[in-house]
Formats: structure tokens, sequence, C-alpha cells
């Protein structure tokens, strides 16, 4: 039986096991085995046809948002109205195939944007570029999910499916739990909270799988096994996700409320260009940039040119070259400052 088959058996599986006490152990085998198999699917294949031919853009600027879609959902469209590049739009589907690179410049950050081709169900095992859509996706620090507001639910869905199969976690956080695997002594299990989802026998259960037989586990949270999981397995990308249901002007005011409301959404028009600074305010919020603007001694602040912290990122000294390697991965477009100010935060 290949990967796939083995797959799409466990998730039958799971599907008809009802879930309750006497299943619990059991489900939760399952769910080890098919993070398992999942991770074989995604190991890199060697063949060329997989390589990101026209994939590989250069990261640049402050951040980077990834623009995820069924195909015609207006990806482009919106690419060519926020951007100053232009990537062609077009009524058919697939008519972008490659990742088109473009920049936000919003309160003195330059925001990467990168319009990559529609993904459909399937995209995570390769269908259409679906895998190399979803390795850029991994890079970016925001993904915005765009949908087409005349179409259902059923898109969102699917991609999020995708999405977390691939072991993008959206609009999550990572689990609360101390996990280390151990050369001796068996396995140590202790909890801060009182847990309702997991037990000490489905914790081993689930160590076992993964052939773990010597560990420190301390939960610090209520996790279920598949938060569990994600922590064993690792390699898994907690992801700020902002749904955009595009195309609104093709909808009622009655809808256009509805999906305003949902939690971590936005609605937009690329085509009336309806709302699209709003979007910018939330896309900024998702990204949790602080500027921070440089002064000289005895000069007033340059309001023009920000220096871009991360969300978790900190200022420890006023000396510049601490402040630059305090950075990190950032990118600094400012002269070394001689004192600093917040500004968002
Ligand atoms: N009515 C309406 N049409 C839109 C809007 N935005 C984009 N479109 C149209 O939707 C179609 C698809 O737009 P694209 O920008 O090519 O969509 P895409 O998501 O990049 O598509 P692929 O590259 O094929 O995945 C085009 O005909 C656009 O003119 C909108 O806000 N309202
Ligand atoms: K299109
Ligand atoms: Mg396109």
């Amino acid at each position: 039986m290949g990967i796939l088959e083995k797959i799409s058996e466990i998730e039958k599986e799971i599907a008809r096991t009802q879930k309750n006490k006497a299943t619990e152990y059991h489900l939760g085998l399952l769910k080890a085995k098919l993070a398992k198999y999942r991770a074989q699917l995604l190991e890199p294949s060697k063949s060329a046809s997989s390589k990101g031919e026209g994939f590989d853009v250069m990261k640049s600027g402050d951040a980077r948002v990834a623009l995820i879609g069924f195909p015609s959902v207006g990806k482009s469209t919106f690419l060519s109205l926020m951007t100053s590049t232009a990537s062609e739009a077009a009524s058919y589907e697939f008519t972008t195939l490659t990742c088109i690179p473009g920049v936000i410049e919003y309160k003195g950050a330059n925001i990467q944007l990168l319009d990559l081709p529609g993904i459909i169900e399937g995209a995570a095992q390769g269908k259409g570029r679906g895998r190399q859509v979803i390795a850029v996706a991994r890079t970016a620090d925001v993904v915005i999910m765009m949908l087409d507001a005349t179409k259902g639910e059923v898109q969102r869905s699917l991609l999020e499916k995708e999405l977390e199969s691939v072991g993008i976690r959206l609009n999550k956080h990572k689990p609360n739990i101390y996990f280390k695997p151990k050369k001796g002594g068996g396995i140590s299990f202790n909890s801060t909270v009182t847990l309702t989802q997991c037990s000490e026998k489905l914790v081993q259960l689930i160590l076992h799988e993964y052939k773990i037989f010597n560990a420190e586990v301390l939960f610090r949270e209520d996790c279920s096994p598949d938060e569990f999981i994600d922590v064993i397995v690792g390699n898994r990308v907690y992801m700020p996700c902002l749904y955009v249901y595009n195309k609104i002007d093709q909808i009622s005011m009655e809808e256009v409320d509805r999906l305003a409301r949902k939690p971590n959404s936005v609605v937009i028009s690329c085509g009336m260009k309806l709302n699209l600074d709003y979007l910018l305010e939330m896309l900024w919020e998702y990204l949790a940039l602080t500027c921070i603007y440089t002064k000289k001694r005895g000069q007033r602040p340059d309001f023009t040119d920000a220096i871009i912290l991360r969300k978790g990122a900190s200022v420890e000294t006023h000396t510049p070259g601490d402040i630059f390697r305090g950075l990190g991965q950032s990118r600094l477009r400012a002269p070394a400052p001689s004192t600093v100010r917040s500004g968002w935060g």
C-alpha cells in the first residue's frame, strides 16, 4: 500500500470511530500514525519536477505576506492594486504559474507581498503547484487566505485542511508543553493544570508509536492529543492568517455583513476598491510590527525612516552596535540611532 492509501485508510477509520472515553487511546494512536505518514509524504523528493522553479523569491523588506487561495479569487488583481508590480489577472483559472513578489509600503515599512498560483484540494499531495505554493507559504510571516465571497465556505475549510496537513497551524499558538527526549529513565509525565483531553497512558502510547521510551513531558496547558503530537513531531509553523473575502461587489449587503463578522476576516472588493485601507490596517496588526524612529542627539526624530522590529524582538541598549545585534533577522534601513522611541506596539 502506498503512503497516500495508508493515509486515506487511517482518515476513514478516524472518521468512522466514535469519539468517547473507550476509543480515546485508539484515536490517539491513529492520529500519531497519520502524522507520521504525512511527514513521510512531505520529505523533499529528489525528482526535478518538484523543484520550485520560479518559486525561490528572495526575502526582502521587513516582513513577508503570502497570498493563498483557490484559482481566480483575485490574488493577482490584489497584488497589482496594492503594489507597483503588475501581475497578470484574467477570468480563467491558473493564470498565475509562479511566485510574483511585490512591495507594499506602509507606515515606513516595506512589506513583501507574494502572489502565488491558485491551489486546490489535494495541493499538499502535489496537485497543481500545490507543494511549491505551500512551501512558500511556510516562509511567510502572515498568510492572507483570499476567498471568493460569492463561493461557499467550503473553499475556506478545504484550504485550511491542506495547510493543516503539512504542519501549518493558522492563528494558533505553540502548545505549552515541555518535551525532552532522554537517554534513559523511562517517561516522566507531569502537568501543572487539570488535563481533560490527554492522560499519562495516552501520552505514553503516542510516544511509543514514535519509538520514544525515555522522555520528560510536562503539560502546562490542557492540550489535545493532536497538539501533543505536534510537539513531538516538531517542525510545525504557527502562523497568523487573515481571511480576506474578495468580490463583495457581487453579493448582498446582508451577506457582506455576515462575512465581515467572522473572526480574523476582512471583506473587500478589488474591483471596486472597497475596504482596502482597513485590510492594510488589519494586516499591520497581524504582522505585529513595531516601528522605532531614530533620532540623532539634538535633532528631531525622522518619522519617514523607521527601524522595524518583529514581535518579540527587543531593544536592549542604546549603543548602536548592540541595537543592531539585538534585532536578529530584522532588516534595517535606518542609520545608527543615538536614541530610540517606540511607535506602534
Ligand atoms: N467582480 C469582481 N471581480 C473581481 C474582483 N477582483 C478580481 N476580480 C476578477 O476575478 C478574475 C480573476 O482574478 P485574478 O486576479 O486573475 O485571480 P487569481 O486569484 O490571481 O487567479 P489565478 O492566478 O488563476 O489563481 C478576474 O477576471 C478579475 O477581474 C472583484 O473585487 N470583483
Ligand atoms: K485567474
Ligand atoms: Mg493570479
